[in-house]
Parts: structure tokens; C-alpha cells; sequence
């Protein structure tokens, strides 16, 4: 993480010179914006206009602004609003607009803190009165079934569209994708040519590929240019004759582009990075901070999104975002509360593949997920699997490209009941009505474990999950056991009463999950 903090977000420099002509354009659309905002919205929450000096972007000084003292709702999250006003008929508009705003946040589970922070979202439509949004993303968002926004919609969008860097961090299912496309889709120009305006990072390709899919969705009737990095792409793409306005990588593929093929994203407005604790992980840095460095664009709006935000990655983005706002929603690290979550123990490897087996004899509901810890182990569960009347299917990174694709399709379509994964897919994946998660291999960390059993129970449907364990898993079942109960689960007394263990991921060598004769002779 050190070596993380001392090379991510550094060196941008800006050349006056070199943008002039975007600081043109960027101050006429700032006014013309301004011109059409909500005049109410205007007064009780002056979303400061961005200028630019030294390379950062500096906020213009709202006029002398009068404090609104004596509120006490979310006292320490809501910022101090300076307002400025002239007559006490103005200031007690102002009140009511914080006030109604920190009511919202309570009602919704939403936490804030940073300055100006813009008040939340009361539906999609207010998005027309307030930001101008188009019709036609009304439209598409209507036709998607999407009526009311998400308690992390309702905060994240107003504050990215008020250009603001954003550290967001809500449960799995919870919406994030869309509060971060949607301020996209109406703050950038769709239309060919001008160069990559949004990038859009994701750890894994399947969730690049759902999220450029879901972008697409998004803007239709519109001639939006949205990019899948696909290998084809980055390893012979011509990005200088190529449209496009959104770019969807990961960081691997987009690094490579942008040092073979020349990729330029010296003009990126947008840049989202997606279930960003895991790209603050070892091993991603060195491609994540190269990226952040070729955004060069000193009014870039960089955001993080996930639904685990551990305090180092925190400590990290306060060091690095400048002036960003912080939405938490619900409580920290936390998983949704709408899985019922089990704890089985089942002694040993032997004791695991009996648990499946008399689980699905006895009730199999799928769309089922299993998660195992390593490709080996996937293999060996899926070759028990096979021999069972079990319509199931497996993925793991030893896959082509195509097969990986297929394993997502068949899943989704219902055509596989059950599908065997490693933790490629534990992260971001969508798949409609997962009922049951069940983690045939105990999780390699609390944050691991949210994001698996978090592929159930999303959009506000129920599901559940299943955690089977055996006697070396026990000293680390503390860690879960929290995340349980956190969530309003129940959990035997004697595990909360666990030794406290260092944090360190817990990925054991297990016995071969295969208990055939012949393979345990091999
Ligand atoms: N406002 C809304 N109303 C109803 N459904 C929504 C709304 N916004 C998003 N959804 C749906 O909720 C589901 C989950 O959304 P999404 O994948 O963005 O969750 P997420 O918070 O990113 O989860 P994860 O942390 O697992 O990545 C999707 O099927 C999406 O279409």
C-alpha cells in the first residue's frame, strides 16, 4: 500500500498552454450549467464552479456565505453550509433544504462527509429540474424498471454531476453501477471523434463485459461510442481513428494499449474506478497508477466505488482525491442485509462433499453459486458434480476467453443450475435471482466473504448463503462471524468469543476434494 500511495495520483502536471482550449470550453459549459440549474438548488447548495491553476483544480470562492449553525441531524458528516443570505426569508429556505436533505441521508442509510456535500436525489425526474438530464436516459431508465434510486444513486450522482471526486462505498446489489454511468452519460457528448471523455475500471473482464453492457443499455438513442477493452482491441486497435466516448478495461488490457497502441487519455473527464479496493491491490497498482497518470486531464473527476472500503484504501484516497466527498451507505464493510447467511460445519474435505451433495439432494433452488479457493479445486468439484444428476458448470481463470463467456450465458439463461466459481466472478457480477451462495471453501478474508455471498440477494430480493467449514478454517470463523452479525444474522456465542486473529488472508492447503479410490491412489 506504501508503494501504492507514493506513486498513484502523482505527477499530473498541467501544460495552460496545451488545454487552453479546453479550459474555454470548460468554463462556457460550466456557465451555461449554471445557467440552467434549479435556482433553489442554486441558493441552499452552491455547487462550487471548478477553475484551474498549477495543474489542480481550484475552487472559485462562492460570495461571503452566512453559516447555518443549531442543526443537528448527522451533525458530523453534514458539512458546514455557507450561505449567503440576504434576507431572512432566504435563510430559512436554505435551513429547510439542509434539513430536508440530512433527513433524506437518515431515512436512507446514507452517510456523508467533505464540503458542499449536494443534496441527495428525491427521484430520477429531479435530475431533468436540477441537472437538465435528456429525456431519452429518462426514458431508457424507465423502460429498465428502474423507478426510484438507490440510496448510493440518490447521493453519488448529484455528486459527481456537481463534479466532485467521490469515494463511494454501499452494499453488493445495491446499485453503484449506475451511479456512476449515469452522471457519465449526461455530463459527456456522445458522437464520434474528441478523443476517450470516461474510463471505467473493473478488476475482472466478465465485469468489464456487464458493465459495458449495461452502459449500452443505457444509451439507446443515442449515438454514444461505449469500448469493451477486449484483448483484440488492445493488442490492435487504432484508438487515434477509433470513437470512442467510454472506455470499459481492465487495468492490465488498458495499460497495454496505452504503451503499445498508443491509447490517449490525455482528454478523460471521467475516471471510475470499480470495486477499487481490489485495484488497490498488489498487483494492479503499478497498471492502476500508470492509468491515473495518463488521465492527465487537470479537471478529471476520479472516483472509487465498491462495496468494502478497508481503512487503508480510505487513508489512501483522502491522501490522494482532492476535495472529495465520501458516501457511505449503511454501515462499513458490511453485507446486505438481505441474505440469511448459515455457518455449517462439516469437518473435513470428506464432510464438505457429503454437506453438498445431501444439500442438493434435499433442496436444490437454483441459480446456485458455489465458491471454491483455487482453478485445481474447481476442477476437482465440477468433475464430482459431473457425475450427479446436477445440471452444473464451472469457471475459473485456466478457461479461453469464449468458455469463460459461455460458463457467464448459461448461468444467466438458466441452462446451468449450478455454477462452480473461483473468486473471478465474487466481484461486481450481476446475476439476476441467485438464490443461494454457498462457500464450498471457507473465504480467504471478511471482505472476500461479503462480495461472494453478495451475488445473492440484490436489486432487493432475498437470498442466501451457505458457508461450510472444517477444523482449520475454526480460528478464523471470528471474521465472518462479525460480518454476520453485523448484518442481523445469528452466530453461536463461542465463535464471537474466538481469539482476535491478525488480520492475514486464510488460504489453507486442502485435502483433495475428490474421495473416489482411484483418485486418491494418483
Ligand atoms: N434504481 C434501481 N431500481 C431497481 N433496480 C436497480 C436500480 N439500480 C440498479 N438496479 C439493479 O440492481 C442490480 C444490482 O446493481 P449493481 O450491479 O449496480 O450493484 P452493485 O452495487 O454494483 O453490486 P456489487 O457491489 O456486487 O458490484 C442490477 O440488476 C441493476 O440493474
Amino acid at each position: 500500500m506504501d508503494k501504492a500511495s507514493s506513486m498513484l495520483f502523482a505527477g499530473i502536471h498541467f501544460n495552460r498552454k496545451r488545454f487552453a482550449s479546453d479550459i474555454e470550453r470548460f468554463k462556457k459549459e460550466r456557465e451555461q450549467e449554471q445557467e440552467q440549474d434549479n435556482p433553489i438548488e442554486t441558493e441552499a447548495q452552491p455547487i462550487e464552479s471548478v477553475g484551474i491553476e498549477n495543474g489542480r483544480k481550484r475552487k472559485r470562492k462562492s460570495k461571503t456565505l452566512e453559516t447555518v449553525e443549531n442543526f443537528s441531524v448527522f451533525k458530523a458528516s453534514e458539512p458546514m453550509h455557507v450561505v449567503e443570505a440576504d434576507t431572512s426569508e432566504q435563510k430559512r429556505k436554505v435551513e429547510k433544504q439542509i434539513e430536508q436533505s440530512a433527513l433524506m441521508r437518515k431515512k436512507h442509510g446514507i452517510h456523508i462527509s467533505g464540503h458542499n456535500v449536494p443534496a441527495p436525489l428525491r427521484s430520477f425526474e429531479e435530475l431533468s429540474s436540477r441537472y437538465g438530464c435528456k429525456p431519452f436516459l429518462l426514458r431508457n431508465l424507465s423502460e429498465l424498471g428502474f423507478k426510484e434510486p438507490t440510496p448510493i444513486q440518490r447521493q453519488a450522482i448529484p455528486t459527481l454531476l456537481s463534479e466532485r471526486e467521490c469515494f463511494a462505498c454501499a452494499p453488493t446489489g445495491s446499485g453503484k453501477t449506475l451511479a456512476f454511468l449515469l452522471p457519465i452519460l449526461m455530463k459527456i457528448k456522445p458522437g464520434p471523434g474528441d478523443g476517450v471523455k470516461a474510463v471505467i475500471l473493473c478488476p475482472t473482464r466478465e465485469l468489464a463485459a456487464q458493465t459495458t453492457r449495461e452502459c449500452k443499455k443505457l444509451t439507446k438513442g443515442r449515438k454514444f461510442y461505449v469500448k469493451l477493452m477486449t484483448k483484440e482491441l488492445s493488442r490492435t486497435g487504432d484508438f487515434k481513428k477509433m470513437s470512442c466516448n467510454i472506455l470499459v478495461s481492465t487495468p492490465l488490457r488498458l495499460d497495454f494499449a496505452m504503451r503499445k497502441r498508443k491509447l490517449d487519455l490525455s482528454r478523460v473527464e471521467y475516471l471510475i474506478l470499480d470495486e477499487s479496493d481490489k485495484l488497490f491491490e498488489l498487483g494492479f497498482v503499478e497498471q492502476i497508477d500508470s492509468v491515473v497518470k495518463a488521465c492527465s486531464n487537470p479537471s478529471v473527476i476520479r472516483s472509487l466505488f465498491s462495496a468494502t472500503l478497508p481503512d487503508t484504501v480510505e487513508e489512501l484516497a483522502r491522501s490522494i482525491m482532492h476535495d472529495a466527498v465520501r458516501v457511505i451507505v449503511g454501515r462499513k464493510n458490511s453485507a446486505s442485509e438481505l441474505i440469511k447467511q448459515k455457518l455449517i460445519f462439516a469437518g473435513s474435505e470428506e464432510g464438505k462433499l457429503l454437506a453438498l451433495r445431501q444439500s442438493f439432494a434435499e433442496t436444490l433452488n437454483p441459480p446456485v453459486l458455489v465458491f471454491v479457493q483455487s482453478k485445481e479445486r474447481a476442477k476437482e468439484l465440477y468433475k464430482e458434480l459431473a457425475f450427479d444428476d446436477i445440471k452444473a458448470d464451472v469457471i475459473h481463470a485456466d478457461l479461453s476467453q469464449e468458455q469463460r463467456e459461455n460458463a457467464v450465458d448459461n448461468f444467466r439463461a438458466g441452462k446451468t443450475w449450478v455454477l462452480i466459481a473461483t473468486d473471478v466472478i465474487s466481484r461486481g457480477m450481476d446475476f439476476k435471482g441467485v438464490n443461494c451462495v454457498i462457500n464450498y471453501d471457507f473465504p480467504e478474508s471478511a471482505a472476500a466473504y461479503i462480495h461472494r455471498i453478495g451475488r445473492s440477494g440484490r436489486a432487493g430480493r432475498r437470498g442466501e448463503a451457505i458457508t461450510l467449514y472444517t477444523e482449520e478454517d475454526k480460528p478464523f470463523l471470528r471474521n465472518i462471524a462479525n460480518v454476520m452479525v453485523a448484518s442481523g444474522c445469528e452466530v453461536p456465542s463461542w465463535i464471537l468469543s474466538l481469539p482476535k486473529l491478525r488480520r492475514k488472508k486464510h488460504r489453507p492447503q486442502r485435502d483433495s476434494i475428490s474421495i473416489a479410490p482411484e483418485d486418491k491412489q494418483e
